[in-house]
């Protein structure tokens, strides 16, 4: 008798749970909008095509093959159309740009979407925090606030730490990382920190975290009520820590700037400028979105956009050396004919070193170390190609595709920084090259990280040599993810020149 009941609650169990995935699939099916772009393949219920995308950057290099230059994909519940081309991403975000350059406004970890800042916001609160900070990017890249002596001083400390290692293998990371995270707080307070400063080592152990993070709590931006389980398995409690001690860091930055205020001392940086600027617009009684909360997180969106884009890039750089012996050999010709050994490498250099612009162009396509740049969501109903994107759909400006087409560069896999020179060995500026994305969106760092990337370089490599740690195994030029896409962890030599 037991039995018998038992079988019929585990039939009742399992046909209630079949109906369940009936009702799901149909409701699925029935609820994705008209006339979206195609998929590449259907979706699943619940977790859409989030199974598929364990490694998203050659995934969508593959649908891109099978289904074209514009796909939809759900992950989760939520709609994400996939721009692959330069040609549709130009009609995109930035001929309809009114609706293409908002971000995403909900969902995620509902602590970390706070709309406040330059990297999250959208309308008009992202519109004047952005406007503000370019401006002022811009004014302190020009002669009068010497960012690039700033940059400069930092690099040579920087070189003074590779030359302790006497030429012992290292893996470049931390090093670098402190001094580019460095040349930001130098723009935001007008000052630098020792690398074994113990707040600054809070800071950085921020970004260690971060990279790690971005892979553990993937998973939460799209379905946030994970953050529930026990034990939190999708590190949401970290998250949570991580972000409020940057926001700490932020804070005590902004309060170190205004009491150096209060004892008369005439501060000239990111900080001082901006809270200036923010009491000018208030007393001016014109609304404003200048506030203490957008520029707690404008800092903080500058350091971590800051230093990890540009760190991996050079990251990069120092891989591609060692495998490319020969493209090392040419620059270190250049710098031989344009600057010597002796007197240290200036902005002004630039324009004469093209063939070691060209090789930072060259890494920074190859690498392209954002290959989806950042989610953009789309404000309004629009039609592309005769495609409905709706209103709110998430939107992948797919740049990797670009960068890897074939019918804009011939050879896209082969490393060769003369694809960037013209007949005469001057730099060209295709604008095929999208590391830093296009549109209204595109990254506010774009200058100070060209010039960055050429200073360091000129400067490292003019001191060092970098060289295998074993000629005869390189290590190899694959990608791990993180919050950007740097190289799998390796070690290299900078041996100094004599
Ligand atoms: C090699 C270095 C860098 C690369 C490759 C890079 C690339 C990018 C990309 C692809 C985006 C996304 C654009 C989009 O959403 O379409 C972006 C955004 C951004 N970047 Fe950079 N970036 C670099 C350095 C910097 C630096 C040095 C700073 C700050 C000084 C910076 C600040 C930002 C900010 C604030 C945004 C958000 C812009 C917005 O949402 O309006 N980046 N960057």
């Amino acid at each position: 008798m037991a039995l018998i009941f038992d079988m019929e609650l585990w039939s009742l169990l399992v046909l209630v749970i079949v109906t369940l995935c009936v009702i799901l699939v149909v409701r699925g099916w029935l609820e994705i909008p008209q006339n979206i772009p195609p998929f590449p393949v259907r979706p699943l219920p619940i977790v859409g095509h989030i199974p598929h995308l364990t490694d998203p950057r050659r995934k969508l290099m593959e649908w891109r093959k099978t289904t074209g230059d514009l796909f939809s994909v759900y992950l989760g519940s939520t709609l994400v159309v996939v721009i692959s081309s330069y040609d549709l991403l130009r009609e995109t975000l930035v001929k309809q740009a009114e609706f293409f350059s908002e971000r995403h406004h909900r969902g995620i970890l509902p602590v970390l979407n706070v709309p406040e800042g330059v990297v999250g916001t959208s309308g008009e609160v992202w519109k004047e925090n952005r406007s503000l900070t370019l401006n002022l990017l811009r004014s302190f890249g020009m002669g009068k606030h010497e960012m690039a002596e700033n940059i400069i001083e930092e690099v040579s400390a920087y070189l003074g730490e590779l030359s302790k290692l006497s030429g012992a293998p290292v893996y470049p990371k931390d090093l670098t990382s402190r001094s580019v995270s460095n040349v930001i707080c130098r723009f935001l307070i007008g000052k630098r920190y020792e690398y074994d400063d113990p707040e600054y080592a809070k800071l950085l152990k921020c970004f260690e975290d971060g990279a790690d993070l971005a892979k553990s709590s993937g998973l939460l931006h799209w379905f946030p009520n994970l953050k529930y389980l026990p034990g939190d398995p999708f590190s949401h409690k970290l998250l949570i820590k991580r972000f409020e001690e940057m926001t700490t860091f932020s804070e005590k930055l902004i309060n170190d700037v205004i009491k150096r205020e209060n004892t008369d001392c005439n501060e000239d940086n990111f900080i001082a400028s901006y809270l200036e600027e923010m009491e000018k617009r208030q007393a001016s009684g014109k609304p404003t979105h200048l506030r203490r909360n957008h520029l707690d997180r404008a800092i903080a969106d500058l350091l971590t956009a800051g230093t990890e884009s540009t760190t991996t890039t050079l990251l990069w750089f120092y891989l591609y050396m060692v495998h490319y012996p020969n493209i090392q050999e040419k620059i270190d010709d250049e710098i031989d004919r344009e600057t010597g050994r002796s007197r240290l490498p200036c902005v002004a250099d630039r324009t004469k070193m093209n063939f070691l612009t060209a090789t930072i162009m060259e890494v920074q396509r190859i690498s392209n170390v954002l290959p989806l740049a950042l989610l953009h969501r789309v404000s309004e109903q629009v039609t592309v190609r005769g495609y409905t994107i709706p209103k709110d759909t998430m939107v992948i400006p797919h740049t990797d595709a670009v960068h890897f087409d074939e019918k804009i560069w011939g050879d896209p896999h082969n490393f060769r920084p003369e694809r960037f020179l013209n007949d005469k060995g001057e730099v060209i500026q295709p604008e095929h090259f999208l590391a830093f994305s296009l549109g209204r969106r595109m990254c506010v760092g774009e200058a100070i990280a060209r010039m960055e990337l050429f200073l360091f370089l000129a400067m490292t490599l003019q001191r060092f040599k970098i060289t295998p740690v074993d000629p005869d195994q390189l290590p190899p030029l694959t990608d791990t993810m993180g919050l950007t896409y740097p190289p799998t962890a390796f070690e290299v030599k900078f041996v100094e020149r004599h």
